[in-house]
């Protein structure tokens, strides 16, 4: 399991009069059941299952309200002063960007990129590396990401390995700055305005996925005419709750 931090086991005892089992854990950790045993004999009274659980805990994705010092180094991290982070369910209220944390390593294999796949049609990928050396045309098309604009479809982005930052508007128009390393997929829906730089390790590789054909096409901001835009702020305006059922 290469996409966690780390991972113990937990054996938990429970009492003949209780059913089930409920774990109370922090939204980055995750429980499996891995056996349960009945054990008629055991020494201690009122004891009759154990069950092993393995709990692991996700490097969560990290996302903060940037200052707004655009002279300095778009590559530094731009915190706020004290610095203001955003837990992922409110990130998707304001935004409609989703999240999965994936297992960069064998991607093909996994399952939840599998069911996203399938699920929501994603028919084409490739790979891009965005480096001085890998990235032909570097200087011009990192301008081109940093350069506030939104996609007629979904952008979405899988970090394979490396890092940097997608920035995101909010429904209040502040900047959003969520940090993407290796094994994040984000899904930026069609019609936000958002920007993507490297950080200061100048080094990112990451799988693009796409329903069909795909089209790269940035329309910069402004682009308020488009349809995708004004769909856009209907489903926020909405907290996106119909947008995620469709
Ligand atoms: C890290 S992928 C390159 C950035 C990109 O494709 C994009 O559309 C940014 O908005
Ligand atoms: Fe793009
Ligand atoms: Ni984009």
């Amino acid at each position: 399991m290469p996409s966690v931090s780390f991972l113990w086991k937990y054996i938990y005892y429970t009492q003949n009069s209780c059913h089930g089992v409920c774990l109370l854990l922090p939204k980055s950790y995750r429980a499996e059941l891995h056996s349960t045993r009945w054990v008629s004999h055991f020494p201690a009274p009122r004891i009759d299952r154990i069950i092993e659980i393995n709990i692991y805990q996700s490097k969560m994705v990290k996302v903060w309200f940037m200052d707004n010092e655009q002279k300095i180094d778009q590559r530094l991290e731009h915190h706020r002063s004290p610095p203001a982070y955003l837990e992922l369910p409110e990130l998707y209220q304001k935004t409609g960007v989703e999240y999965f944390k994936i297992n960069a390593d064998d991607y093909q294999n996994d399952a939840i990129l599998r069911e996203l796949r399938a699920k929501r049609g994603y028919t084409y990928d490739d790979e891009i590396t965005c480096s001085e050396k890998c990235l032909p045309d570097y200087a011009n098309k990192l301008k081109n990401f940093f350069t506030e604009h939104l996609h007629t479809e979904e952008e979405i982005r899988l970090v394979l390995d490396g890092s940097g930052y997608f920035d995101v508007r909010d429904n209040e128009e502040q900047w959003l700055r969520i940090q993407v390393v290796k094994g994040d997929l984000i899904i930026i829906p069609a019609g936000i305005y958002h920007r993507f730089t490297l950080d200061s390790n100048n080094f990112v590789k990451v799988r693009r996925y796409f329903v069909g054909k795909p089209v790269w096409t940035p329309h910069n901001r402004p682009a308020d005419d488009l349809d995708c835009r004004k769909s856009y702020l209907k489903h926020q305006a909405e907290n996106f709750v119909q947008f995620k059922q469709a």
